[in-house]
């Protein structure tokens, strides 16, 4: 295949961790709605029912509640499901909605006594709408500026008790006074494979699609550790299925399914590959530098580096050294080629560079 002729952007790929595009009712219609239904994240759920129990039996509002980590891991799902459990109405906006301390204002001003704000993205909001918050956590008051200049006068406002549930990508980012207000933090980590595969046979019952073990297993594996991802590639999995089969996913299914979205055995994309491939191929595994690699991919620079690069990484595929890129055995393994040491002289793969064996199979 030749990389150079289709590039691939973040937008249109089936892997992206984001809800971009997503079917916004149906990802709603598969959000596990109790602690009990949520699949993995073990400590963070023992951690929270405590909270939320003891809350509960002291007849309060829970503590303020921060939880940060990758998009689509399940953060906007705990907050609603937070709300449930303490029987309570959920608030939900985002950082980069709340641009001026005066829409932040609004908001706290309105809400209910116990109801739940989520905040997603908090670190996007602005410097005096995050000021703002700092009392309105702490003291449940907020100073509501009227007029401008030095006519300006500050009128003290109080807040019914309410939760605040703030999210967050990028936890190191957030203030110290901020993130000193929360009672509880949360970080969230990337799901196991056997974590994965629970989410996918409980999401396929919802939708009412029949899946075997193997079937969901194999979904599983290519959904990077996100539940979001499974949720998106069991859909095109199942209209595979439907189209082409019986209707049920078993592991054969899936894999020839994914196949034809190009999402391989380990859950890299086309992109994630002709990164891996042009590093293999054109500079021996590297080390080579960026912007070099990029224009070998036929992608803008930053592309490479935020889009394909964390999840190679994470991957163990590839590492970022101070000479520059660099792929591991693992990367050489993945591919099914051999590294240019082992070829032998002369040699830069050991099969021709064109045999990618078992990357979409089974
Ligand atoms: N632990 C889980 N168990 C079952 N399904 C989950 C779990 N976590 C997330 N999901 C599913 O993944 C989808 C995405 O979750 P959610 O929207 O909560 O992620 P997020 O972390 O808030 O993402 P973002 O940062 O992009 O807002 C939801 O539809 C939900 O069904």
């Amino acid at each position: 295949m030749n990389w150079d002729d289709e590039t691939a952007t973040a937008e249109e790929r089936i892997v992206d961790a984001s809800a971009e595009g997503d079917d916004q009712a149906v990802e709603a219609a598969l959000r596990p709605k109790d602690l009990a239904e949520f699949v993995g994240q073990e400590k963070v759920r023992q951690q929270l029912d405590l909270v939320l129990k003891a809350a509960r039996q002291r007849g309060a509002t829970a503590d303020h509640v921060l939880l940060s980590g990758a998009p689509g891991l399940g953060k906007t799902t705990l907050s609603m499901i937070i709300a449930a459990e303490m029987n309570a109405p959920i608030r939900i906006t985002s950082g980069p909605a709340i641009q001026h301390a005066g829409d932040l204002a609004a908001i706290l001003s309105s809400l209910q006594e116990g109801e739940i704000l989520f905040l997603d993205e908090i670190h996007r909001m602005s410097r005096p709408a995050e000021e703002m918050l700092y009392m309105a956590m702490e003291d449940f008051r907020v100073d509501v500026i009227v007029g401008k200049g030095p006519g300006a006068t500050a009128i003290p406002l109080d807040l019914p008790p309410f939760t605040l549930v703030g999210a967050t990508t990028r936890a190191g980012l957030l203030p110290p006074p901020l993130r000193d207000r929360f009672g509880f933090t949360a970080h969230m980590e990337f799901y196991e494979p056997h974590e994965l595969e629970r989410v996918v046979c409980r999401s396929a019952g919802l939708l009412d699609v029949a899946i075997d073990p193997a079937g969901a297993a194999e979904i599983a594996g290519r959904s990077r550790g996100t539940p979001r991802i499974s949720n998106r590639l069991l859909r095109r999995v199942r209209d595979y299925a439907q189209v082409r089969a019986d209707g049920a996913i078993t592991r054969e299914i899936a894999a020839a399914a994914l196949g034809v979205y190009e999402v391989d055995s380990r859950g890299l994309d086309r992109l994630d590959r002709a990164v891996l491939t042009s590093l293999l191929k054109l500079f021996g595994g590297g080390p080579v530098g960026l912007s070099t690699l990029a224009v070998a991919v036929g992608e803008e620079r930053e592309t490479v580096e935020e889009v394909a690069e964390p999840f190679l990484v994470r991957e163990g595929l590839l590492a970022r050294t101070p000479r520059g890129r660099v792929a591991t055995p693992a990367a050489w393994d993945h591919l099914g080629m051999v590294p240019p040491q082992a070829a032998g002289p002369g040699s830069t793969t050991g099969n021709g560079g064109t045999g990618q064996p078992g990357l979409f199979g089974a």
